[in-house]
């Protein structure tokens, strides 16, 4: 069992509910991500949500990008604050670029709003762009891009900006399987890029999640009820599931995608 202890809270999200139109779609969510501390190791959080197609999945992207107001409750971050639009690097599904300006031109717009880049923007899109193996196309238009592209370049955006928060929306869908491994791979690197990188992933592909995450939890509606909740966490690290490479033929593995599967 490898050693960790689960610091301070990085994001707590307390009796969070939506309704629209007086129809509850989510109703009281509560769920809390620490920072997970390893010894010697850098080493982010990478949480998924999982749950059925029109469960709610987009509503909560929604609320945690804070795109979204909620009817009731709080989504905190850095201890007090309440999460704004703008809080999180967000990357969507169909992965949204600046058709009109090239890739390079749309990643330095990200990193000048990056305090931290200061007079470094150049060297720091050249350094991701080399790590994630777009150097080629930094010069081209979104439209000239393959998908997985695309995708590669709208999370350098993202981290390229400095969020500690990195929100995903179903980052695998429509993916063959070598890109699929390909970001399953980028997304564990982001991850140990930094102590406090936060990955949150919405999706409702179940295997890949559980391959890369540390922390899941289940957005599903229980009996009789019209709203969706999180019915479930599971903690891979408990289960020595997380940070495994090669993890899908281990029994654990296995036994924990059919438990996901019957709570949904
Ligand atoms: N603007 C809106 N007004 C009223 N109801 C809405 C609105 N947007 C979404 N809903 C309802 O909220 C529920 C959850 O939708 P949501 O898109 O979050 O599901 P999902 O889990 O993301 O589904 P999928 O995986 O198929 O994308 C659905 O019943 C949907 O009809």
């Amino acid at each position: 069992m490898t050693t960790y202890s689960k610091q301070e809270t990085l994001l707590q999200v307390n009796n969070l509910c939506l309704a629209y139109n007086h129809r509850p779609i989510l109703q009281n969510i509560n769920f809390t991500i620490h920072n997970i501390v390893r010894p010697n190791m850098h080493q982010g959080q990478v949480v998924s949500l999982l749950g059925r197609s029109g469960v709610g999945k987009t509503q909560l992207f929604r609320l945690l990008a804070g795109l979204q107001t909620p009817t009731a409750g709080s989504i905190i971050i850095n201890n007090n604050k309440q999460v704004q639009a703008g809080d999180m690097g967000v990357v969507f599904q169909h992965y949204y670029l600046f058709e009109w300006k090239t890739i390079y031109q749309s990643l330095l717009m990200a990193a000048k709003k990056n305090p931290s880049l200061a007079g470094n923007e150049k060297e720091a899109i050249h350094k991701w762009a080399s790590e994630f193996d777009i150097t080629e196309v930094l010069a081209q238009y979104p439209q000239q891009l393959s998908g997985g592209q695309r995708q590669r370049a709208s999370i350098i955006q993202q981290l390229l900006k400095g969020s500690p928060f990195l929100l995903f929306d179903e980052p695998f869908s429509g993916l063959d399987v070598c890109v699929l491994d390909k970001v399953t791979e980028m997304l564990l690197q982001v991850s140990v890029s930094d102590e406090l990188k936060t990955l949150i992933i919405v999706s409702h592909d179940i295997e890949t999640s559980v391959a890369i995450s540390d922390t899941i939890f289940i957005l599903s509606k229980p009996p009789g009820e019209q709203a969706a909740t999180i019915t479930k966490e599971i903690d891979l690290i408990e289960r020595d599931l997380a940070w495994h490479k090669n993890v899908h033929h281990q029994q654990g593995f296995i036994d924990t995608l059919e438990e996901i599967k019957a709570s949904l």
